[in-house]
């Protein structure tokens, strides 16, 4: 597991920005190197902010849309073309707004799909889509190129929320998530091995209420308490932060500052 490199930007602006054009490097890298690229989405203000500025950078025609798988950390329970869901905040940040292939769009299904009401199922249907994506590799997940997350000021990342048990989940890949505190309470998660699965795990965060989660996360706290703590990629664990994010690192952090 990679140690966390910290990057700070001035603003929330900047901040998305930045994503933005790393983002961008990213995918175009893996295309050259393999053909294809991976990305996993989030929800939440910073994760959205990060990829309407993807479809606001002239350099996004240099990434080769049709050739993108693309995924979800989480998503709210909610039926298709409902605001609150993840997909939606992404279609309209980004995914309308470049030629993705509708195949390779992988979605996190909710009651309006084929298990109903059913949460548990849809998120078993979802890690047999990862299974199915990931070319007998152990983790049954693909190798996903970048793995971007929000995180709650409770430190949650993905719906995997402080206390709860899916937290302690070791052989599924995704799971259905009841009982959130945040709303609604019914989701579907990425469980923590499959996040460790992905060759970079970003944790991208904008404002000081995020402060204090983004120091556990750092300071490598029981990741029953601060699920953040979690969140380390393969490769590389980037927190992407603005200055107000990274107004309480714990000592003895080198952030690398932008701007
Ligand atoms: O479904 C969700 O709510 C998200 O996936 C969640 O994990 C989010 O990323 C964080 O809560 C941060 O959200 P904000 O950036 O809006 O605070």
């Amino acid at each position: 597991m990679s140690a966390p490199e910290i990057l700070v930007h001035p603003n929330s602006g900047l901040l998305a920005a930045g994503v933005a054009a790393r983002l961008i490097t990213r995918l175009v890298d893996a295309q050259a190197r393999r053909g294809t690229a991976s990305v996993v989405l989030t929800g939440g203000g910073a994760g959205l902010a990060a990829l309407a500025a993807v479809a606001d950078s002239p350099a996004r025609d240099a990434v080769d849309w049709g050739r993108l798988d693309v995924w979800w950390g989480d998503e709210r329970f909610l039926p298709s073309g409902h605001p609150e869901r993840n997909e939606t905040g992404a279609r309209e940040a980004l995914l309308d707004r470049v030629p993705v292939d509708p195949a390779r769009v992988h979605v996190m299904r909710g009651p309006d799909g084929p298990d109903g009401d059913d949460a548990d199922a849809a998120a078993a249907r979802y890690a047999a889509e990862l299974a199915a994506a990931a070319q007998g590799a152990p983790s049954a997940v693909p190798a996903f190129d970048v793995l971007m997350l929000g995180v709650g000021p409770d430190a949650h990342i993905a719906s995997l929320f402080p206390g709860q048990p899916t937290l302690r989940e070791e052989k599924l890949t995704a799971v259905g998530v009841h009982g959130s505190p945040k709303p609604p309470p019914t989701r579907i998660s990425l469980t923590v091995p499959a996040i460790r699965a992905a060759e970079e795990v970003w944790v991208i965060a904008s404002g000081s209420s995020k402060a204090e989660a983004v120091r556990l996360g750092l300071a490598d706290a029981d990741v029953m308490e601060a699920p953040v703590a979690a969140a380390r990629g393969l490769r590389s664990t980037l927190y992407l932060l603005d200055r107000d994010a990274a107004s309480a690192l714990p000592p003895g952090s080198s952030p690398v500052s932008s701007g």
